[in-house]
């Protein structure tokens, strides 16, 4: 809707019979500009294509049609770490599509806030310098300014590891636990957000940035996010619509892993591991958190 605003934009999807109100962005019509089709090929002829698939679908969705987008400049929206390879979606990307150039737009953005045209600011990262500047200027509008990068493994690992930390932040508001409490969580996720993104390769300063602090900030605090209301439902011990996608359960058990495997203490993200299996409870999760060893901040 947004990149509408800067000529013709081809939307492809499995299904468009919903038309020009999807369900899934209520009270939104799409613009004239927007050309709808079923027809991945067709679509597939564009320059640049923006992939807005839930990280635990992009595998699958590059094994059917990777070589039909092979060769193009291909970004990715999503969010997480795919559980069966370890690895952020710009890998999944490269992987598949070895001739293409592969880029993140990533950071604080609620689909429906920038559908209404509100103001949001973007990292688009590219580990092309060229191509990232073209693509940020393409990419950008009167209301979406894009920042680039050229740190694909942190501004992915930030807009990855902030839904992690965000379905903390929900379970401590939905627990009852305070705003204090939710502060803390924030600030010492942020601690291992970093913490791994840099072991992973990432630059520090990445992280404290739109995709990492930036978005950790918005999803920790709005009921907009699915994530933070994922983990206010674990916390008040209600129900959850298995439909919505929730980027950070599948994440939290890829960094379980990634994190042990790195030698990387992550006490709040491996908490969240263990609620979202329901192999622990939210007492006896608090609890632990509380009782650590004392240390240096
Ligand atoms: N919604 C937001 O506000 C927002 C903002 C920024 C980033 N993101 C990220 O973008 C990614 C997608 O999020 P979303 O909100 O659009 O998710 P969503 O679940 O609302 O929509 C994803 C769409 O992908 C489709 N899909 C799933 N598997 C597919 C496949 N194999 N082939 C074709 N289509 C398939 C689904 O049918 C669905 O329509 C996530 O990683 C999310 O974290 C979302
Ligand atoms: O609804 P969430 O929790 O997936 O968050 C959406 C975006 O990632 C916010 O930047």
């Amino acid at each position: 809707v947004a990149l509408s605003a800067n000529g013709p934009v081809t939307l492809w999807a499995r299904d468009t019979g919903w038309g020009r109100a999807n369900p899934r962005l209520p009270g939104v019509t799409l613009p004239d500009a927007i050309r709808l089709t079923d027809d991945l090929p067709d679509a597939a002829r564009a320059d640049t294509l923006l992939l807005a698939l839930p990280a635990q679908a992009l595998g699958g969705f590059l094994a059917d049609h990777a070589a039909r987008l092979d060769a193009r400049h291909l970004v990715s929206t999503a969010k997480g770490i795919d559980l069966s390879k370890l690895t952020g979606p710009s890998t999944l990307l490269a992987e598949a599509c070895p001739r293409a150039t592969v880029a993140v737009l990533t950071g604080p953005s609620f689909a429906a806030d920038i559908a209404r045209g509100l103001p949001t600011a973007l990292t688009l990262a590219c580990a092309d310098p060229e191509a990232g500047r073209a693509l940020q200027h393409d990419l950008s509008t009167p209301v979406l300014r894009l920042y680039r990068t050229t740190d694909v493994t942190g501004a992915e690992l930030g807009g990855a590891l902030k839904n992690v930390i965000a379905i903390a932040a929900g379970v401590a508001i939905g627990a009852g636990l305070g705003d204090s409490a939710r502060a803390a969580i924030v600030t010492r996720g942020f601690a291992e957000m970093t913490r791994l993104a840099a072991r992973l390769g990432a630059r520090p300063e990445t992280l404290a940035g739109l995709s990492g602090l930036g978005d950790l900030t918005l999803t920790c605090t709005s009921v907009q996010s699915r994530n933070f209301r994922y983990g206010q439902a674990l916390g008040a011990r209600q129900p959850f619509d298995a439909a919505t996608t929730v980027e950070g359960a599948a994440t939290a058990r890829a960094v379980a892993v990634l994190s042990r495997r790195m030698g990387c203490d992550m006490p709040i993200a491996a908490m969240v591991a263990r609620l979202t299996d329901n192999s622990m409870t939210v007492d006896d999760a608090a609890q632990q958190l509380m009782t650590r060893p004392l240390k240096e901040e």
